[in-house]
């Protein structure tokens, strides 16, 4: 974002949570340590995202949208190295949280991933009681120091989520057994546990029916009172109805970043008036 639309929106940089400056992703690059032009110029090489700048702003919901193999999700995937677990994918550029490299050496993704937690399209449950579900992050990072503790952060983060009442009297019973809106909830309850500083979803109401949607999209308005939420949805309305910021992504160059209103509104780019017109997509 420059300085003037900065001015225009309001949002300055020292609220920002997260920031990327000219990160560039690319599949099948072999092995690391190339450089980005050598990869760009490399035919056999897929140039997923290219010189991308992005800001993420604290308690905001920022949603990325645009035609499907735009980079959406390789690019929500940078913000937590996710794409480090993918075999040959390579990204060059600098991600920071609160002004911290992300892929600094020091940094253990592990403990980076509990900062900035991530949900998924399709719900994806353990195999364990809901209990555990909801457990486990607290359990792996050490957060609770008893099971009185522990306790109280499962509740906390059910409730959080929006799925307290349904499952407070079988919390022991398999999550896998709960219907796919509630198991999606439960996985944000389990993405939640840990405090996340951000919220990665990737189109986290795909698999939803209409009510669950509703119900989801409910829960991301509540959880940008506490923490930053970045979307990835197919949905026009959905990014309309949830975000504040929407970054508009095409061919894996960001083309426009702004105010979700605007970007609905009065678009600056002719590419992001063809997609949110359904001339293009
Ligand atoms: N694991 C992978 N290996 C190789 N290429 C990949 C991989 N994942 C994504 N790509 C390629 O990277 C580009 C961006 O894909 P990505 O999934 O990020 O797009 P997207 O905008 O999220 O798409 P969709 O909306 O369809 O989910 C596409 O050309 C895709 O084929």
């Amino acid at each position: 974002m420059n300085h003037m639309s900065q001015a225009m929106t309001g949002v300055t940089v020292d609220q920002m949570k997260m920031q990327a400056r000219g990160v560039d992703v690319f599949y099948g690059a072999g092995a690391a340590g190339r450089s980005a032009a050598d990869m760009a110029a490399d035919k056999s090489v897929t140039h997923a995202i290219k010189a991308v700048d992005v800001d993420i702003a604290d308690n905001t919901v920022t949603a990325f949208i645009g035609p499907s193999g735009c980079g959406k999700s390789t690019f929500l995937r940078v913000l937590n190295r996710m794409n480090d677990t993918i075999d040959g994918c390579r990204m060059t550029g600098k991600v920071t949280l609160d002004g911290e490299d992300i892929n600094d050496p020091k940094v253990d993704p592990v403990q980076l991933r509990a900062k900035v937690g991530m949900v998924f399209q399709k719900p994806n449950p353990f195999p364990k009681s809901i209990f555990d579900n909801v457990a486990y992050g607290p359990r792996i990072h050490g957060l609770a120091s008893n099971k009185a503790d522990l306790a109280d952060i499962v509740e906390k983060s059910l409730r959080r989520a929006a799925i307290w009442d349904e499952v407070k009297d079988r919390l022991q019973a398999p999550g896998t057994g709960l219907s796919g809106g509630q198991q999606q909830r439960l996985c944000i309850a389990r993405a939640i546990a840990t405090s996340p500083e951000v919220l990665l979803m990737d189109e986290p109401c795909s698999a939803l029916d209409p009510i669950a949607t509703a119900q989801v999209e409910e829960l991301i308005d509540e959880l940008r009172t506490r923490f930053s939420v970045v979307i990835v949805t197919h949905s026009m309305q959905q990014a309309a109805r949830v975000s504040q910021k929407t970054a508009f992504f095409h061919l894996g160059s960001l083309v426009e970043f702004d105010d979700t209103t605007k970007i609905f509104t009065n678009p600056s780019d002719p590419r992001t008036e063809s997609y949110i017109t359904g001339r293009i997509g």
